[in-house]
């Protein structure tokens, strides 16, 4: 079974995934895999399971639109319900709701029925990385080395079929994507699962001492997946280490398989 795996190259780090998600070949069970980087929605209609890279949400969203991308893109999530990976912009593009867009609004994907803070921990040069527990690389698995650039979080969960409610007050900021048919949503996974959160004292001394928001001390959460699709506000295509890549590409091997054989 030959499996073909896409990664959105319309801005920002698709190279990267693509190198790591073939060295994640080396650790995932035997199968064929065919990783192209997409730019047409005919080299969209190619892939199985796609990963959308972390750069600038805005841009990506606008080249999107511009290539009559961004429909087929909302069906492959949301109608065939494949398996999709979004890293911070990525995320940011496959999340129902996000703050802090920029002046004219963003188009979004959706898919995640959460609310995003873009720009969570500040600018560029508040990047930072961190060793991030992350329980579902197995238990004795040593955490893993997060990079946050411009990094967003999760906010909010937002129950199913609520993603296009927002604060009043935030109303202005905040955009919403499309949703779809009520038939479609009937069939879009229910509840988003929380995978990691940054702990407060982990997101202070990785900034050293500045105060990042009156949430941190709980944690603030930065990987979440609903369904089919798997959010992190995080670069893993930016460190060597290809444990989730090699832990995404498993279940979308497990997936694809269990669904050509309900079909057959
Ligand atoms: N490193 C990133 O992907 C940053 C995302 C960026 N803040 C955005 O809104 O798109």
């Amino acid at each position: 079974m030959t499996l073909t795996i896409g990664v959105l190259a319309l801005q920002g780090a698709f190279h990267e995934h693509v190198q790591l998600l073939k060295k994640a070949t080396e650790q995932a069970p035997p199968s064929e895999w065919d990783f192209i980087e997409v730019r047409t929605p005919q080299e969209l209609a190619r892939c199985d399971a796609l990963v959308l890279p972390g750069g600038e949400s805005t841009t990506m969203s606008l080249v999107a639109a511009r290539s009559d991308l961004l429909e087929p893109l909302r069906d492959f999530v949301k109608v065939h319900r494949k398996p999709t990976w979004g890293t911070c912009a990525g995320l940011i593009l496959l999340a129902e709701s996000a703050n802090r867009t920029k002046k004219g609004g963003q188009e979004l994907i959706g898919g995640l029925d959460v609310r995003v803070n873009r720009n969570h921990f500040g600018r560029q040069a508040e990047s930072f990385q961190v060793p991030l527990d992350l329980a579902f690389l197995g238990q004795d698995a040593s955490p893993f080395p997060a990079v946050f650039i411009r990094a967003p979080v999760v906010e909010r969960l937002l129950p199913h079929h609520e993603g296009i409610q927002v604060e009043e007050e935030k109303r202005e900021e905040t955009v919403v994507a499309p949703s779809r048919p009520a038939k479609d949503l009937a069939t879009t996974a229910s509840n988003v699962e929380v995978l990691a959160t940054l702990s407060g004292q982990a997101a202070r001394l990785a900034t050293q001492g500045r105060d990042i928001s009156p949430e941190a001390e709980v944690g603030d959460v930065v990987a979440v997946r609903q369904g089919n699709v798997l959010g992190t506000s995080f670069h893993p295509e930016l460190t060597g280490d290809a444990r989730i890549h090699a832990w995404w590409l498993r279940q979308v091997q497990e997936g694809v398989q269990s669904k050509r054989k309900t079909e057959q």
